[in-house]
């Protein structure tokens, strides 16, 4: 299966990580950082008020292979923003997803966007690095996390500033994840991570047993504008949006086909580089 596969790799990752990094140097240095740019409250007043969006920054998968050939992290992340996106996901996998840090620390030099690392998560040193790196926050996927564990990386990547977005496919992870926190940001993946299968459906059966004060981002293969209504009319605060973007050459188009136009009142303030075209 290929989640355990990930996880072996990132068990062997995480050892290098252990060799190389020096945690009193990595808390000094992160000290001197700026402060994360709040991703959770960047969701939390969307700028289409009705939806919010984080799109995703992702050249290849394993279930789809190769998806965009011609990648350019920065534009494309540069697209997304000029588009209207509240934050960004940066795939920073390598051996799976063809991602890098070094893209989302290029992608930090160049937008204000908050950012998601989207990685597979298991330890502490790899939410050190994500701080490191630009992040401003950090996916932790519950079917690869027992409880306590889930706790414990919350809580760290917490004290390093990150906020956190903990993914869901089932009833039962969910429980296991309110069981750790009933608010913050939950994702529903509608991809199951260990075949591959995708149905919207998830989002709904899941969505009725989140609490209010929850966010519910709906992950994964959302397509259009219909898909988007209708994890919006079953519960829906957000999308995470990766593959649809991706496979199309003009971002900004495809934001706006599938999110819809942005309010009036924003479209003003870069009505410039609008009309020269990113839209
Ligand atoms: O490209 P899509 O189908 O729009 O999906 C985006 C995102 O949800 C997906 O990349 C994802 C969701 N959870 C993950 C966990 C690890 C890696 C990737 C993911």
């Amino acid at each position: 299966m290929y989640l355990d596969r990930i996880v072996e790799t990132k068990r062997r990752e995480v050892q290098q990580l252990k060799e190389t990094l020096n945690i009193a140097e990595a808390e000094r240095h992160i000290a001197a950082m700026p402060p994360t740019r709040g991703f959770e409250e960047a969701l939390r007043r969307p700028k289409r008020s009705n939806m919010a969006l984080i799109a995703e920054v992702k050249k290849a998968s394993p279930s789809k292979g190769l998806i965009r050939e011609d990648f350019h992290p920065v534009q494309l992340a540069e697209a997304y923003e000029a588009a209207g996106a509240d934050c960004l996901s940066v795939l920073t996998d390598r051996d799976y997803f063809q991602g890098s840090s070094e893209y989302l620390t290029a992608i930090r030099q160049a937008v204000s966007l908050p950012l998601l690392r989207k990685d597979f998560v298991i330890d502490e040193t790899q939410i050190y690095e994500a701080r490191l790196i630009g992040a401003d926050a950090v996916l932790l996927i519950a079917a690869i996390l027992p409880e306590k564990r889930l706790r414990e990386l919350k809580t760290f990547a917490e004290a390093l500033g990150l906020d956190t977005l903990i993914e869901v496919h089932n009833a039962e992870e969910l429980e296991t994840v309110l069981a750790v926190t009933d608010r913050g940001l939950i994702g529903v993946n509608n991809r199951n991570l260990h075949t591959f299968e995708t149905s919207l459906k998830v989002t709904a059966e899941l969505a009725a047993l989140v609490p209010e004060r929850a966010l519910l981002i709906s992950e994964s293969a959302i397509r259009n504008a219909e898909d988007v209504a209708y994890v919006s009319a079953n519960g829906a605060h957000g999308v995470l949006i990766g593959e649809t973007f991706m496979r199309r050459p003009v971002i900004g188009e495809a934001v706006t086909e599938v999110m819809g136009p942005l309010p009036d009142v924003l479209l003003s303030g870069f009505g410039n580089s609008i009309e020269k075209g990113l839209r």
